[in-house]
């Protein structure tokens, strides 16, 4: 589903920074898979280069086989809307919009007919358990709720690959458990591919592979067994040998 091919970002500027340096990562189709790793290691920006928000340096990038870096704007931005679904830290949900508005709005910029987004939006809303928010504002409800409805947005068109960035990074424990089962139940009904860059152990542990960059390069990758409490450790003994700063390990939640 997606391969990244000795990728190399070099930040020019005063001080140029090598921020990923000979990155190779294959990710299967329906694969869920964590990148982490120390502050500044590089997690973002190979986020970036797979979103195609950024352009690498130097590499390649393949998501379903298609290269997106080699594509003009407007056929990047279809590619965008069609193969890949994000999930942000602070959910990115527009406040003059319903969150019904929000859901279908990549149906919208597609030009889809009003009766397909109506039963995808009923569809969708129902997996992710928010059909009794749907005519509220982002202002009226938590911040559980607002990542359920973006994920709900990630999903509406059913991308072959979700990326998220940080999902839990601005909610409480309970909440994040929560969004992290979400992510999990779409990985294993839809078969979505996931790639979630995330500093929190718990939301991680749900993951099936979790990568470790350290200094834009890859360190390690530990797999999930039967056990995720025992993954969930193993996360935390390899962010505690990578010096994560205790900052970082902060939201260590058991
Ligand atoms: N736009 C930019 N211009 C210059 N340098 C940058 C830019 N973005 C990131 N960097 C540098 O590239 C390196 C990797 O940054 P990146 O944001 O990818 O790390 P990260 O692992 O996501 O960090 P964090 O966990 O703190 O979000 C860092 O040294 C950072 O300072």
């Amino acid at each position: 589903m997606l391969q990244v091919k000795q990728l190399n970002k070099i930040y020019s500027g005063k001080v140029a920074t090598k921020a990923l340096v000979d990155i190779d990562l294959t990710i299967e189709q329906g694969e869920f898979v964590g990148i982490m790793g120390p502050s500044g290691s590089g997690k973002t920006t190979l986020l970036n280069m797979v979103s195609t928000i950024d352009t690498p340096s130097s590499g390649e990038i393949y998501i379903n086989g298609k290269s997106p870096h080699v594509l003009k704007a407007n056929d990047l931005a279809r590619f965008r809307r069609r193969h890949l679904g994000f999930v942000f830290q602070d959910f990115n949900l527009l406040d003059t919009l319903t969150i019904a508005e929000n859901i279908v709005l990549p149906l919208t910029l597609d030009k889809k007919g009003l009766r397909e987004m109506d039963q995808k939006l009923k569809t969708v809303a129902k997996k992710l358990g928010i059909e009794d928010i749907l005519k509220k504002r982002t202002y009226e409800i938590s911040g559980g709720q607002k990542q359920r409805a973006a994920i709900a947005r990630a999903m509406i068109h059913s991308p072959s690959l979700l990326l998220a960035d940080e999902p839990t990074g601005s909610l409480d424990s309970k909440s994040s458990r929560t969004v992290m089962e979400m992510l999990e139940m779409i990985n294993e009904t839809e078969c979505t591919t996931t790639m979630l860059v995330t500093h929190d152990p718990l939301a991680a542990s749900f993951c099936h592979r979790v990568v470790f960059i350290k200094d834009g390069e890859l360190y390690n990758e530990i797999h999930r067994g039967d056990n995720r409490q025992q993954f969930f450790q193993e996360i935390i003994d390899m962010l505690s040998f990578l010096g994560g700063t205790s900052n970082e390990l902060s939201s260590v939640r058991i």
